[in-house]
This record gives structure tokens, C-alpha cells and sequence, in this order.
């Protein structure tokens, strides 16, 4: 068997594999110390007859920031989607390959679509708080999954917002609508949301995009202070944003991870060509 193998230590590398070896970990795939919470296998997804992701394998760091970047289009929001499977909503999109998360293959027909989402959370590019009051923003999902007393779900709300870095800013105002909030406090409403249902990994879809400069800060450094108890993939244009933030970066072109290493070795010290060309202008 071939195929191409990115991860944090050992890059993008073509491998011809034994059948020992292909039963076996992959070797430099994953340090031990940096235990695997996603393995991407040959993952490929299309939009009916169009192909937007080709042949994926990657490995996402436990309690780490990983950021996919890339041109517009390249499929970094693509392969987001895959992890939640959000695609299933629209016929005709599907992927082939795996995505092992806890010894689950998530892409199996078996897996509880509301459980999956209930463990992998997802904050949008654009806030979309629901139309209700701040506290039943955070309320409303926690009741899909749980049956929880009113002083639970009090502690519950106020836990997420503090998560959040929300709470001293609106905790005097819980009853008030979710969308008379700023920009910037909407979309920690959001990650206070997603946080509620207690998932292990976050999926954040350009969260700062349409954000102002100190709107900006403020969700990297929660980004920054969440990792040490999720595992969090950003979409990012903004490489500033994906050098602060994240230990881990995968550079995506036209459907495929072309490199994929620590943020510091693949900002300072790229091996594909076509990084390097990405990461100084060249293109995208
Ligand atoms: N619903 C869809 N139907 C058909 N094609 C789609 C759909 N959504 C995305 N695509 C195509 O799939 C490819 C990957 O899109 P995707 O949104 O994943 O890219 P991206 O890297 O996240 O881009 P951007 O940075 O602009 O958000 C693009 O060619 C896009 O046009």
C-alpha cells in the first residue's frame, strides 16, 4: 500500500508499507507524549461529482490548537465539516476513508449523529446566537442531551459562560436577547454554547473573521486558554492568527494537505515549495 502520511513530527512523506507495518502505528505519526485524538485515513469527500478533499491523512493532537490553512477553497472548511458530519444535511455530499476518533470510525452509518455532535462541537465564521435570551442560548442545547434541575442548569449556564469569558460581561443581563450583544461577545456566546454540552473537541470556522481587532484577541487568547481542556481545529485565512494560536498547522492546496508540522517549523522553515509560496505572498 501507498500513501502519503502528514503529521506533526514526520511530514508529508510517500511510504510504501509492509503489511506489518501497515498494521502497525505509524511510525513519527504521533510523539507518545502527544497523544492522537482524530486519525484522518484517506479521507476523500465530494460535492456530488466535484471532489473537494483528496486522499486526507492526518493526525489532530489531543488538547492542542491545530489550524488548517489555505486559499479560498482549498477545502479547509470541507474537512471541519466532515468531522461533524454536518455534511448529511445535503444529498449527494459524502466522504470515503475514515476518521478514527475514541476507537470509533465517525464516518460509520452507525454512529449517533446527535452524540457525535454532542462530542465535537462547532462555532461558525459568521455568530449565530438563537433568537432567545442569552441563558436559553446556552440552556436550549444542554436540554437536547441532558435532564437537568434548575439550579444545575443555572451552574451549568454560568460555567459556560465563564469558559466563555463571558460571564462577568453578562451576567447581570441573562434574560436579555443573545443577539442584542456585540460581534465579539456573540461569538463567545456561540463557543459558551458549544462548550455547555461538554464536547472534547471544538471546531472554530474562522471564529474572528468578522470580528474587530480587540474582538479579535479576545477569542485567540480563550482559544489559547480552552486548549488545555479541548482538543480545538481552527480554519483560519489569517496566519498571525494560526502562528498565535496553534501548536500544530496543516497547509491545504486544491483538496490536499500538502505539509503539515508544528506552527513554529512550518512558519519558519517550510519543506514544500508550495508552503513557502503561500506562507510569503506568492499566491492565495
Ligand atoms: N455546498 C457546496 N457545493 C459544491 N461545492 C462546494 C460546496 N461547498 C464548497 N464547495 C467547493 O469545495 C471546495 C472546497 O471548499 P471549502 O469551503 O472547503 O474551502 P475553504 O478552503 O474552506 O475555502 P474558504 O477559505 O474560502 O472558506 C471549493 O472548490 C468550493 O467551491
Amino acid at each position: 500500500m501507498t500513501r502519503d502520511t502528514h503529521s506533526p513530527t514526520g511530514r508529508q512523506q510517500t511510504k510504501r508499507e509492509t503489511p506489518a507495518e501497515a498494521s502497525a502505528p505509524r511510525q513519527g505519526v504521533v510523539a507518545k507524549d502527544n497523544p492522537c485524538k482524530i486519525k484522518v485515513e484517506n479521507l476523500g469527500f465530494n460535492y456530488g461529482k466535484f471532489q473537494a478533499l483528496k486522499d486526507i491523512n492526518l493526525d489532530i493532537v489531543d488538547n492542542e490548537v491545530t489550524a488548517f490553512i489555505g486559499p479560498s477553497g482549498c477545502g479547509k472548511s470541507t474537512l471541519l465539516r466532515c468531522f461533524n458530519r454536518i455534511f448529511e444535511l445535503y444529498p449527494g455530499h459524502y466522504a470515503t476513508g475514515s476518521i478514527e476518533m475514541d476507537g470509533q470510525n465517525l464516518l460509520d452509518k452507525s454512529i449517533d449523529l446527535n452524540v457525535l455532535r454532542s462530542k465535537i462541537g462547532m462555532v461558525f465564521q459568521k455568530p449565530t446566537p438563537f433568537p432567545m435570551s442569552i441563558y436559553d442560548n446556552i440552556a436550549f442545547g444542554v436540554r437536547l442531551y441532558e435532564k437537568l434541575k434548575r439550579h444545575e442548569m443555572d451552574e451549568r449556564v454560568e460555567w459556560s459562560l465563564k469558559k466563555a469569558a463571558l460571564w462577568d460581561e453578562v451576567k447581570d443581563k441573562l434574560r436579555a436577547n443573545g443577539s442584542a450583544l456585540s460581534g465579539g461577545q456573540q461569538q463567545r456566546l456561540c463557543i459558551a454554547r458549544a462548550i455547555a454540552v461538554q464536547p472534547d473537541v471544538l471546531l472554530l470556522d474562522e471564529p474572528a473573521s468578522a470580528l474587530d481587532p480587540v474582538a479579535t484577541l479576545k477569542i485567540e487568547e480563550l482559544v489559547h486558554e480552552l486548549r488545555e481542556e479541548y482538543t480545538i481545529v481552527i480554519v483560519t485565512h489569517n496566519m498571525q492568527q494560526a502562528a498565535r494560536v496553534a501548536g500544530y498547522t496543516a497547509f491545504f492546496h486544491l483538496g490536499e494537505v500538502i505539509e503539515y508540522a508544528d506552527t513554529d517549523s512550518l512558519f519558519t522553515n517550510p519543506r514544500e515549495k508550495r508552503t513557502e509560496d503561500y506562507l510569503t505572498g506568492r499566491y492565495g
